[in-house]
């Protein structure tokens, strides 16, 4: 079974629908970088609408640490996403379970930043470029996802309804991470959207 992280959402139904829906996973965008950005007391508020058994993470991109710890003291996320140039030193350093995000934007010589986070929980493959803002919904060649990695892989970048299982297909990823393709505005999650991301994934039987 592949797993669903829905990321960007900024209002309380939209975290609802999507757990509703059975999403593994919810992410807040604490980077002011993002229009998708919510403060920390306002994430601490959507959180307390996720279910248990439904993770909750905090995406920053090359944000200050004393930022950071105030979205681990205010959010308490169960765990971090690093979207920016940050050395896997840095994503250890706050003591809680991080993803590292890989700019797959120049294909092939990306890969080799795989080997650089050893103490990731997971490394999510974005189709955004190196230097560039993730969250913008370009995609990636899928058939580049590596299938030898040691370290469950996320696939992310421009998925949609329509494209996720042709990516899980041929990806074959742990799970896959969502964010514009099923909002109707940056931030704003579209609900019929949500529903047929999901249900395309959960279509797709397993390997
Ligand atoms: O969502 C954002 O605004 C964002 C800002 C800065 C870095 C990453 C961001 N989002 C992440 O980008 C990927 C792909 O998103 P999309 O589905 O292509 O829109 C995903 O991990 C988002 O969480």
């Amino acid at each position: 079974m592949t797993r669903i992280k829905c990321c960007g959402l900024t209002r309380i139904d939209d975290v609802r629908r999507a757990t509703q829906l059975g999403a593994d996973a919810i992410g807040f965008v604490m980077t002011r970088k993002s229009k998708r950005f919510v403060e920390p007391g306002q994430a601490a508020r959507l959180r307390d609408a996720v279910p248990p058994f439904v993770t909750t993470v905090a995406l920053v991109m090359d944000d200050e640490p004393a930022f950071i710890e105030e979205v681990l003291r205010v959010l308490r996320p169960d765990m971090l996403q690093f979207h920016g140039n940050e050395s896997d030193d840095e994503c250890s350093s706050y003591g809680v379970r991080y993803l590292k995000a890989i700019a797959m934007g120049e294909g092939a010589p990306a890969l080799a930043r795989l080997r650089d986070y050893p103490r990731a929980a997971g490394l999510l493959l974005d189709g955004h470029g190196l230097g560039e803002q993730g969250g913008s919904g370009q995609r990636f060649d899928w058939s580049l996802m590596p299938k030898d990695l040691a370290q469950p892989l996320l696939l992310a970048g421009g998925l949609t309804a329509e494209n996720v299982a042709e990516a899980i297909r041929i990806a074959r990823p742990w799970a896959v991470d969502v964010s514009s393709g099923i909002e109707s505005s940056p931030g704003i999650k579209d609900s019929d959207k949500m529903e047929r991301f999901i249900s395309a994934v959960r279509a797709v039987p397993s390997a």
